[in-house]
């Protein structure tokens, strides 16, 4: 029952609600009692003679006037309780997008999207069920099976009423076994629940490869395989689930049959009348809901725990990266100093980078160029505060990184990640993501410095043509130059373009570069790249090799080094020449 204690600061919330309910539920309970009562009555005044058309029709409308009241009420506290149920799931819906939103991207390094759908999914509904169903099965259980028993010991025999409930106990201990029972098996269904979702998830996300490479029937395979382990694990929690039925219905069977056997003795004894035992048998059948809700309810616990436990497990871990006590909170600007002695990803031993030392003036451009897994896109990652724990500093505007608010560190740079994203929307909402309310004008400025204003205008819907899921409509190198129009959108102090020109020909790269060398003359840009020309161009360029800098320089002082760069250098000329059929 500690969920209900772990739940009471929403109770706490919602307490108008769920007293109203619990009131009205208390209510109902109290007049399940009448009609039984009346029947007894009835039976007592047939077998007297009693019975006149005029008591009849008393009856007969005091059973009315109940039913209709019942009704009525029961309504009333499905929506005090099951609402205030339904209002908790999406509390908590919000709080755990709010959560998954702030974290760091360490976070989602080591989660599977499968498993954080599935706590958003069925864990929340776990929860409702809780603060629904269970606080119903709870307070009806204890207040219909309170009322009954005391109707029945009160009203009729306490001594036939302690004989009915001697299978009660055992009752109690099966049960409770039942949901330890069900908790585990519940942990394992929802395991295999969030490895079917991943699967589903990674297998759409990446259908074009699977069916590229023809694996759908290998792919079929493997989710007909997750989807079985579902399916047994549920069953084995069916299993379970299904044995509280049953052996409350024999529980209820056993009352039933001692309540007949001695209920007879004590009718022959002239201490009960035909009339009381009928009663007694029918508040007894009233007792079948409250035992099945008292089944339930440690079902309902149990689930609703293993539930709540994995949701606050997710919402207490804390983003990696915080703002500090008093952090800058305005957008910086100024040189970049970076100093890093050495610094690794989470989990992973080995160095990405070391001794990396270089200043960018304000309204400069760095080029950095090295082979795949040098650590370029590692230097960038730091600049945009995603890891942090290097040994070093890192200063913006000679002021450390980690003193500005993220917020405005962010803000203030406009990067272009390499695996970027497009969502479904239309063009110019992709293009304006970080501003939705810029002005046309401006999303086509945007657009045409990134030169794909042109390819726009040939799209069906120009602007509004919608982008399909990760842009799948569009080709590599377009997709490429609406991301780096949604950085320009920014007008960034600080444009981060990682590798994002690798899908577009020499020519749109040449015309690109060139428009933000016009643009951007007071701004920083920091473009990292396999093809050289691409920041041939820059004030300075550094050469990474195994997490370091190897060599630094403008183009010209590189290529007089004869080094790294230069090799670099001859060989992609080598490779254009070759590409162009040997002609010089
Ligand atoms: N999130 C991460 N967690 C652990 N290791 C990582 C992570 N990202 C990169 N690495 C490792 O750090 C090293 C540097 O990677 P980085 O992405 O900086 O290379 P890169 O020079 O940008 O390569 P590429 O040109 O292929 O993009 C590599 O050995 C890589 O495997």
């Amino acid at each position: 029952m500690r969920v209900f204690l772990d739940l009471s600061w929403y109770f706490k919330e919602r307490w108008k609600q769920y007293t109203a309910g619990i009131l009205v539920l208390a209510i109902v309970a109290f007049l399940q009692l009448i009609p039984p009562r009346i029947i007894g009555t009835v039976v007592d005044e047939i077998r007297l003679g009693d019975l006149t058309s005029e008591s009849l029709f008393k009856w007969l409308v005091i059973l009315a006037g109940a039913a209709i009241l019942m009704y009525v009420l029961r309504y009333y506290w499905r929506v005090m309780i099951f609402g205030s149920s339904v209002t908790l799931a999406r509390k908590m819906r919000e709080q755990l997008f709010k959560h998954f939103t702030s974290m760091s991207p360490s976070f989602y390094q080591k989660r599977r999207v499968g498993d954080m759908m599935a706590h958003a999914t069925n864990d929340l509904s776990a929860v409702q069920q809780t603060a629904g169903s269970g606080v119903l099965t709870l307070v009806d259980s204890l207040m219909t099976g309170g009322f009954v028993i005391a109707a029945m010991a009160i009203t009729i025999d306490w001594r036939l009423t302690l004989i009915a409930l001697i299978p009660m106990p055992l009752m109690v201990i099966l049960t409770s076994y039942y949901g330890k029972l069900l908790h585990n098996r519940f942990h394992f269904a929802q395991e295999a629940f969030s490895d079917l979702n991943d699967k589903t998830q990674e297998s759409i996300s990446g259908i074009k490869v699977i069916k590229t490479f023809g694996q759908e029937k290998e792919d079929i395979d493997e989710f007909v395989q997750l989807s079985e382990d579902v399916v047994q694990k549920n069953i084995h929690v069916a299993k379970v689930d299904s044995m509280f039925d049953p052996t409350i219905s024999l529980m209820v069977g056993i009352s039933f049959f001692l309540s007949i056997i001695f209920g007879a003795r004590f009718i022959i004894a002239g201490d009960m009348t035909i009339g009381q035992l009928i009663s007694f048998n029918a508040y007894l059948g009233l007792l079948v809901w409250p035992m099945l809700a008292f089944g339930w309810l440690f079902n309902i616990v149990e689930r609703g725990r293993a539930s709540y436990d994995r949701i606050r497990n997710l919402l207490n871990e804390k983003p990696e990266i915080e703002d500090m006590d008093g952090a800058i909170d305005r957008k910086p600007e100024g040189d970049i100093e970076f100093k890093v002695k050495e610094f690794k990803f989470p989990e992973d031993d080995r160095p990405a980078l070391h001794d990396v030392n270089f200043t960018l003036k304000r309204g400069e451009t760095l080029g950095i160029v090295g082979k795949t897994g040098s650590g370029k896109t590692a230097i960038l990652k730091l600049l945009l505060r995603e890891f942090e724990g290097y040994n070093g500093s890192i200063l913006y505007g000679g002021t450390r990184i980690d003193a500005y608010k993220k917020r405005g560190l962010r803000e203030a740079i406009g990067y272009v990640p390499q695996d970027h994203f497009l969502f479904s929307t239309s063009v110019a909402q992709n293009i304006a993501f970080t501003n939705i309310d810029a002005p046309e004008e401006k999303i086509h400025e945007a657009a045409r410095l990134a030169h794909i204003h042109e390819d726009i205008l040939n799209f069906t819907n120009g602007y509004k043509t919608i982008v399909g899921e990760r842009g799948v409509s569009l080709s590599g190198g377009q997709k490429q130059r609406i991301s780096i129009a949604r950085a320009l959108l920014m007008e960034p102090e600080l444009l981060i373009l990682d590798d994002s020109l690798s899908a577009v020909d020499a020519k749109t790269e040449e015309a690109i570069l060139e428009s933000l060398k016009e643009t951007r003359t007071d701004e920083t840009t920091i473009i990292t790249a396999h093809r050289l020309s691409a920041i041939q161009h820059a004030h300075q360029i550094i050469v990474m090799h195994e997490g370091t800098i190897v060599e630094k320089g403008t183009h010209e002082e590189l290529m007089a080094m004869q080094g790294r760069y230069f090799e670099m250098y001859e060989m992609q000329q080598l490779e254009a020449l070759v590409e162009k059929g040997g002609e010089a």
